[in-house]
């Protein structure tokens, strides 16, 4: 039963979104798991088409804290298996996640990128790292470090960007908005 609707979602123009969140402390409290299983539990309904429609959400491959207005630095992160079958290349709730090096190389999505907390398209594209090495805890306190690439990459860096008040559109050239560098890595 999906928890979190769209109603409960934070649009742009709430400071909320501009602020930098807070460090989450460990064990979570029951608040903050509750939290972490709402928006993970928010991504897996928004991907199930019947259910996306049913509750009449927007999909999403990623939810942080301060999307609903919590001011936490926790996000959801359910990165689609690939059509082909498969397994997810990357889904869990980051907490206090940090980018500890990265790619020089850019990348970025060839449709560009969408928030819920954006209600107007904001076409471009958004240039990010294309590999990333992520530290962050898992809702049980354990630290991970890991290596993304490409999409999940570019995933976790939406997320990791509100947690600092970043929004996409941040990011894109709104002179050229569909020049990047061209060494950036496009894809789908
Ligand atoms: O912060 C999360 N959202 O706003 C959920 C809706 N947006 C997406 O799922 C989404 C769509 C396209 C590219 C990226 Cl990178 C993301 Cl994250
Ligand atoms: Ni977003």
């Amino acid at each position: 039963m999906v928890l979190i609707l769209m109603k409960d979602i934070v649009r742009d123009g709430d400071p909320v979104l501009r602020q930098e969140a807070a460090q989450v402390s460990f064990p979570l409290s029951e608040e903050d798991q509750k939290l972490a299983d709402d928006m993970m539990e928010y991504l897996v309904v928004s991907q199930d088409p019947e259910q996306c429609e049913k509750y009449g959400l927007r999909a999403g491959v990623g939810l942080a804290a301060p999307q609903v207005g919590v001011s936490k630095m926790m996000a959801a992160v359910l990165v689609p298996a690939p059509e082909d079958g498969g397994k997810s290349p990357f889904t869990d709730v980051i907490i206090n996640p940090v980018i500890i090096s990265h790619s020089v190389q850019a990348g970025a999505l060839t449709e560009g990128e969408g928030c819920l907390s954006v209600d107007k398209d904001v076409p471009g594209f958004v240039p990010r790292h294309d590999r990333i090495t992520l530290r962050y805890q898992d809702t049980t306190g354990e630290t991970h470090k890991i290596r993304l690439k490409h999409y999940p990459a570019i995933v976790c860096q939406h997320e990791i960007d509100h947690l600092h008040g970043v929004l996409f559109y941040d990011h894109i050239d709104h002179e050229h908005p569909f020049e990047v560098s061209d060494d950036t890595v496009l894809f789908e």
